[in-house]
Parts: structure tokens; C-alpha cells; sequence
């Protein structure tokens, strides 16, 4: 089955052209030990899921380009005509003369439905190219108007074209420090306003990213590029394709919806996020080893202490014991310790992956007591080597890793609020301060659901 990405904004596009590189880049480069037609099939699966071809073979990628403003999609149509290795349909994009200017309701409530038609065509003229839909993958960032407000309203208007397609949003989450003064208002809009439409949000933190290209990438001067392909790889890490059940040999059909039911299983919990081992420098790969059962053991204790890389996991924090509530269930005003969690998804890729012991993972006292660990969890296996690393293991978990950035988030949008500062941006374009109130109610309910678990 085929996905439609829809890339929307600066960022969206941004971050969309890395991800077609890193997909395009890991089909053609080297497979480790598997064999041919194991090589063959992924990388079929592959293209199947995101790429048409052309009738000069070259793949082009299954995506809308969507923007307020002409430089991002310009650069980036140019920039995936030069790879050589694929391109975006020159058709699929849309763009006007000027962005949103950071505000949200410009782009859900102005922008929006005056270029409902023209978007949704070009959604509709690549949904068609598919012989089978799985589903809309959009990306986008919280923060400013365009993917934001724009974002959510094309993310409403896929799931009334297309009700019986997943659709699963990408979000960048703004840096605390942030360089928008509304971005809270914007996130909260955003996601309010995405929970009621999509499948799932999977959500990935820049100042996470961040840290890992200083930490981890060992880069001196992070530029949105670097932060980018991490996010990336990430990604690729997942939507690749994979054997879904334990010693299945087929590649998954059906990417989205496979990882909706192993991820979703009640829709008041639809946060995902994404952990990724290991991650070094590209010049020392060649030089590094790593053991499963070294990269099972950070993976899981960078879940239950809720760290997103390897370096500087908290390895006191333990599992509560048999029966006994976690001490963060009550309240969002202690430290979180320890990280409940509803469902994970554990994908290994690479060498010896049929060998490896995932049962720490399948330990009762990591989830919910609501949902029995075999239903929780999930193992999804390849033998085929993901971009260059030997072994890959990517966690994708809804849990409660989200509660401390969301409470502060919602909290310092709420403080704003109050005091009524930026509303008049707002209502002139439409979004009233009932419709504020109606966002704070979703979010503090998505709060107070993860909280209890
Ligand atoms: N990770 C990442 N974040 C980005 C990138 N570009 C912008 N951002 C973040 O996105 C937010 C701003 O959103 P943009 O995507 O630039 O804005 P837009 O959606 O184009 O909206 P307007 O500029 O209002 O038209 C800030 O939080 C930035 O940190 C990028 O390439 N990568």
C-alpha cells in the first residue's frame, strides 16, 4: 500500500525533502548481509509505499508540497531534482506569494478555505496515482502559521475526503526557548485541533534533535539541515519496510494501519514518539560494534526513564513493583520518574535480528494495568541493514513521555491568555476566545488521560 505525504510550511517541506533523501539514499546503498531477494523485496516494498516511477525510471516521490510562500518549495523541488537519484512530481505543490506570519488562525481560518480546492486536488491527483491508499502522512511544525494553522485544516479536510484512510501527523515541537513569541498559542491550536482529526501524532522535540546532533552527531555548528536528517533517519527507521510478525516473511502491506493497531488502541491516547540506537557520526560507523543485548537494555531503560538518547540515561529509575501505583499517577506537579506506557513497538533492523530477547520489554509493570503486555507490545523484524548501521533498534512508544513538554506548553499559553495578550491577532481573523477555551479543555483532557494511566 502507498502513503501521500503532505509537506506543509518551511519546516514540513524541510524536514519531507530529508526524509525522501534518507528513504532513497538507504534503497540504494548496501544491505549488510541479507540477501538478494530479501534486498529486492524491501526495497520494492519501499517504493511501492512512497515513489511512482517515472517513465525514465527515475522514482518520484508520492508528495504534495504545500507552502504560503515560494522560496522553500522552490529550493526544495531543486534540490531533489539535483540528487539524480529521485524528484517531486513538478504538478504536486502549492504555493502563494506571502506565509502566515506565525499566526495561526491566518492559516487555518483565512488561508485555508480559500485554497481548499487547489490543495485538495493536488491530494486527490496523487491519492489516484496509488493502486492501493494507505494513508496520509502529513508534516508540519506547531509553531508557526502555515504548517500550524494551515496543517490542521488540510489534516480536517483529508479525514472528511478520505474517512476510511489513517492518517498519521508529523509535528515539530518549538524550541522552548523559541523563536516565535506565540508558538504556545500556535502548539496548542495545532494539536487541540489535530486530535480531533488524526489517527495519531507523532511527535518529535527540536531541542531533543538538538542534543543529539551536539551529543551524539558531534556537530559544532547544528544547522536545521543537520537537526533534519536526524529526524530523518528516525523516520526512515520506522516507515521502512519490515516484517510485522514474528517470522512473518512478507513485507507489511499495510504500514500505516499495522502501526496504528499496534500503537492506538483507544483513541483518547494518540501521542507517539520515537526513540532511535544508535546513532554516531557516519565516519564512525566503520569503527564501532555494537551487541543486542547492550542496545536492548539502553533502549528499554531510555523508555521507562523517559531519556531520548543514549547518553545520559537515568538508570535508577526501575519499574515500579507488582501492584503498587507509580508514583506519578496522580499528579503532573511531581517529577515524572517513571514513564507508563500504553503500547510500544520495538523494530530491529540489520544483523542477527531473529535471535534477539525482547521480553524485558514485555514486562506487565511497563504498561497500564488496562491492557495485558501481549496486546501492549509489539516486534517488528528485518534482516536487511538500515542506512549503513549494522544493527538499528527504533523504539515507537505512546506513553507518557509527552506530559512534562505538553503541561508547560499548555500552561504558559494559558498564562497568556489570561492576561489577553496577542487574542486581538486572533479574533481578526476568526478564531474567537471560545475557541481558545475548547483547545485548553481537549488538552487538559489529554493531559489528565495520560496522567492516570
Ligand atoms: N526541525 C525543524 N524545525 C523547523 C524547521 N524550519 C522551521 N522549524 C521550526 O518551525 C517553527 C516555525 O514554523 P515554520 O515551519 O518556519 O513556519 P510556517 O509553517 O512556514 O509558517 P509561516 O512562516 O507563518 O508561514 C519553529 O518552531 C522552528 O523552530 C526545520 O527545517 N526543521
Amino acid at each position: 500500500m502507498s502513503i501521500v505525504t503532505v509537506q506543509l510550511g518551511q519546516c514540513g517541506n524541510q524536514i519531507g525533502h530529508e526524509v525522501f533523501c534518507c528513504l532513497c539514499s538507504d534503497i540504494c546503498g548496501s544491505h549488510g548481509l541479507c540477501s538478494k531477494k530479501e534486498n529486492q523485496s524491501y526495497q520494492d516494498a519501499c517504493k511501492e509505499r512512497f515513489f511512482w516511477e517515472e517513465q525514465s525510471g527515475v522514482p518520484v516521490a508520492r508528495a504534495v508540497l504545500v507552502d504560503m510562500e515560494p522560496k522553500v518549495i522552490s529550493q526544495t523541488l531543486s534540490m531533489a531534482a539535483r540528487s539524480g537519484c529521485w524528484k517531486y512530481n513538478n504538478q504536486s505543490h502549492f504555493c502563494q506569494k506571502q506565509g502566515s506570519g506565525n499566526n495561526w488562525a491566518n492559516g487555518y481560518s483565512v488561508h485555508g478555505p480559500r485554497h481548499k480546492e487547489s490543495i485538495m486536488d493536488l491530494v486527490q491527483r496523487e491519492a489516484e496515482r496509488c493502486d492501493r491508499l494507505g494513508g496520509f502522512f502529513t508534516i508540519m511544525s506547531m509553531a508557526g502559521g502555515t504548517g500550524s494553522g494551515l496543517g490542521a485544516f488540510v489534516t480536517q479536510c483529508l479525514r472528511d475526503a478520505f474517512p476510511a484512510s489513517f492518517i498519521l501527523n508529523h509535528v515539530i515541537w518549538p524550541y522552548g526557548t523559541g523563536e516565535v513569541i506565540v508558538q504556545n498559542y500556535n502548539s496548542v491550536l495545532t494539536l487541540s485541533h489535530l486530535y480531533r482529526s488524526s489517527d495519531a501524532l507523532l511527535v518529535h522535540e527540536n531541542d531533543v534533535i538538538h542534543k543529539i546532533c551536539a551529543q551524539l552527531m558531534n556537530i559544532k555548528q547544528i544547522s536545521f539541515r543537520d537537526v533534519n536528517q536526524v529526524i530523518a533517519h528516525q523516520l526512515g527507521s520506522v516507515f521502512q519496510p519490515v516484517h510485522p510478525a514474528e517470522g512473518g516473511s512478507n513485507y507489511s502491506r499495510n504500514p500505516l494501519g499495522d502501526l496504528m493497531e499496534a500503537l492506538v488502541p483507544h483513541p483518547e491516547f494518540k501521542m507517539l514518539g520515537l526513540r532511535n540506537i544508535p546513532q554516531i557520526p557516519e565516519n564512525s560507523l566503520p569503527y564501532s560494534t555494537f551487541s543486542w543485548p547492550g542496545l536492548i537494555k539502553h533502549l528499554r531503560q531510555m523508555l521507562i526513564a523517559n531519556a531520548q538518547m543514549e547518553e545520559g540515561i537515568d538508570w535508577q529509575v526501575r519499574p515500579p513493583p507488582p501492584g503498587s501505583s507509580t508514583p506519578s499517577s496522580h499528579s503532573t506537579k511531581k517529577p515524572l520518574h517513571f514513564n507508563t506506557s500504553i503500547a510500544n513497538l520495538v523494530i530491529l533492523r540489520g544483523k542477527d535480528v531473529h535471535s534477539v530477547d525482547l521480553g524485558s520489554f514485555q514486562d506487565p509493570s511497563l504498561y497500564t494495568s488496562w491492557l495485558k503486555p501481549q496486546d501492549a507490545f509489539n516486534a517488528w523484524r528485518t534482516p536487511r541493514a538500515f542506512n549503513k548501521y549494522e544493527k538499528s533498534a527504533s523504539l515507537v512508544s505512546n506513553s507518557q513521555f509527552l506530559l512534562k513538554p505538553l503541561d508547560s506548553v499548555v500552561g504558559k499559553a494559558w498564562n497568556m491568555f489570561a492576561s489577553k495578550a496577542y487574542i486581538h491577532q486572533y479574533t481578526k481573523f476568526g478564531i474567537e476566545e471560545e475557541d481558545f477555551l475548547d483547545s485548553f479543555t481537549t488538552l487538559e483532557q489529554v493531559i489528565s488521560s495520560y496522567t492516570t494511566l
